[in-house]
């Protein structure tokens, strides 16, 4: 029960739980917020046998993220269940997430280059959003003037473009399959939790092997990787012995056919890893951006203002009768500062992912030891009141200059920063933009007499259930 030499104080800790009992029954979000409060930006915890360091000041979190010696992750047995599935025996882990060394530089440089190369975070991913964005409308003017429950309402289009990227085509919105990926890819995520003792713990999950949380996350992940190995196949076989790079599987083949039997080792490319990034691209990328754009709906209708300013400064930028596109993102500080707050009230992943100390390292003046789990704090920088005039108040302005210009301060950080920063960003910085920007152009909405019902989150934010009733703009045109 004793803090480890040089460690920096903390909580009292309890024999043998530490502080499990507390953090699990105030959930983390609660218990690390008091923690700071009592013992500042740098503090450490014990959960059962591993001592965890919480950094919550954002110089400090910078500094963290930045040191090659803390971006290992912690071992999460969830993902261990994923390896076997797709291995069948044991061997090192996969994928990208939650790998750490050379696994997790390779598949990640990998990775990168070629969403880089495909287009991530340029205009010419637009089209197969615009695609995406015409359902939307449909959508909405079908509903127009109902009331809607906001819900997964993106989740189709958001899934949709990550598979038009991973595999080159997209589903038609009625096909039964794309139904079965949104719901398989969704209940996997909210079942994702790296805080459950079960999920984070070997001997938890051997003395209570029938907890539902576990059944559920590993038959979930056992259906996804079902239908990403059969759509490789399908892939597989239609492409023949044609050349394809145009798609991310296409292009992961490719580079696998060139690999010399001299060059593979456990960290090289290989289908295995294949499967396990495709399924990390979906965990990833799909309930984050999609529950943004859901807080941005929850945000803009009620405060009617903001969606207003937003409004006037796109018909006044992009015209009333254009759509906003990639290329106006410049010109609308309004709206991206509007989306920025979305962020930091959305507060979508408080404490990224969990990092490891992969060797002896210091921060802050404090010694960590190989083997620590460290947290940060991407929360506190997002919502404390020292960072923000009204942390608890929706006001894009908080991202705007006296002069109008859109700036971000260094503690706003929802896709953390330095080595694990999140690899999507610049993928779901678009998507948001396009999507919210171009409904907002031609929808208001207003949030409906309905309760707004919170819901308990696990990784991810979850925002409430909520409705809202959808007004078209096109009466008011000039
Ligand atoms: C608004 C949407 C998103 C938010 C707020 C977000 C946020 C984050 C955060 C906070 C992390 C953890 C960083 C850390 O551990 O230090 C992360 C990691 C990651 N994200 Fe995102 N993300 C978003 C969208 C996406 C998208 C669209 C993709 C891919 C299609 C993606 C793929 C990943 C991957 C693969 C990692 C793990 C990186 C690594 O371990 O090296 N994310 N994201």
């Amino acid at each position: 029960n004793i803090r480890p030499a040089g460690f920096p104080p903390g909580p009292f800790c309890l024999p043998f739980f530490g502080n499990a009992l507390h953090i699990i029954l105030l959930s983390p979000k609660v218990a690390f917020e008091k923690y700071v409060n009592d013992y500042g930006g740098i503090l450490s915890y014990r959960v059962f046998n591993t001592w965890g360091l919480l950094v919550s000041d954002p110089a400090l979190m910078k500094a963290g993220m930045a040191d090659p010696a803390l971006s290992g992750r912690i071992d999460l047995i969830l993902f261990d269940h994923r390896d076997s599935i797709i291995r069948r025996n044991k061997s090192a882990p996969l994928g990208i997430i939650s790998t750490s060394g050379d696994v997790w530089k390779n598949q990640r440089r990998f990775t990168l280059r070629t969403l880089r190369d495909l287009g991530f975070g340029r205009s010419t991913l637009e089209p197969i959003m615009q695609e995406e964005l015409e359902e939307l409308l449909k959508l909405f003017r079908e509903r127009e003037g109902e009331k809607v429950e906001v819900g997964l309402l993106f989740n189709r289009s958001i899934v949709n473009v990550i598979w038009a990227i991973t595999i080159g085509k997209r589903y038609s919105y009625d096909d039964k399959k794309l139904e079965k990926l949104v719901e398989k890819v969704s209940k996997m995520v909210q079942t994702f939790n790296p805080f459950h003792p079960a999920l984070r713990f070997r001997w938890v999950k051997k003395l209570f092997p029938n907890l539902t949380v576990i059944h559920n996350t590993h038959h979930y992940m056992a259906e996804l990787l079902a239908f990403i190995e059969s759509e490789i196949e399908v892939y597989k076989q239609q492409k023949g012995d044609q050349e394809d790079t145009s798609c991310y599987i296409g292009a992961y083949l490719h580079e696998l056919e060139q690999l010399k039997p001299d060059e593979e080792d456990d960290t090289s490319l290989s289908m295995d890893h294949l499967k396990a990034n495709i399924l990390e691209l979906f965990l990833g990328g799909s309930e984050t951006t999609s529950s943004t754009l859901w807080w941005a709906v929850y945000w803009l209708a009620s405060n009617q203002n903001a969606q207003r300013a937003m409004q006037e400064e796109m018909d006044r930028v992009v015209g009333r009768c254009n759509t906003p596109t990639i290329s106006h993102m410049d010109r609308l500080p309004y709206t991206m500062a509007t989306i920025y707050e979305v962020q930091r009230m959305g507060d979508l992943v408080p404490f990224a992912i969990p990092h490891m100390a992969t060797e002896a390292t210091s921060l802050g003046g404090y010694r960590i030891s190989e083997g620590t789990q460290m947290m940060f704090n991407l929360s506190h920088g997002l919502l404390n009141s020292r960072y923000w005039k009204d942390h608890d108040k929706f006001r894009p302005e908080h991202f705007l200059t006296e002069d109008g210009k859109v700036f971000k301060p260094d503690h706003f950080m929802p896709f953390g920063f330095g080595k694990r920063v999140c690899l999507g960003e610049s993928l779901a910085r678009l998507e948001v933009f396009v999507f919210l920007a171009s409904l907002m152009h031609r929808f208001s909405w207003r949030i409906t007499e309905d309760p707004v019902v919170w819901e308990t989150s696990t990784v991810i934010s979850r925002p409430p259930k909520f409705s809202v009733y959808i007004v078209s703009r096109d009466q008011d045109m000039d």
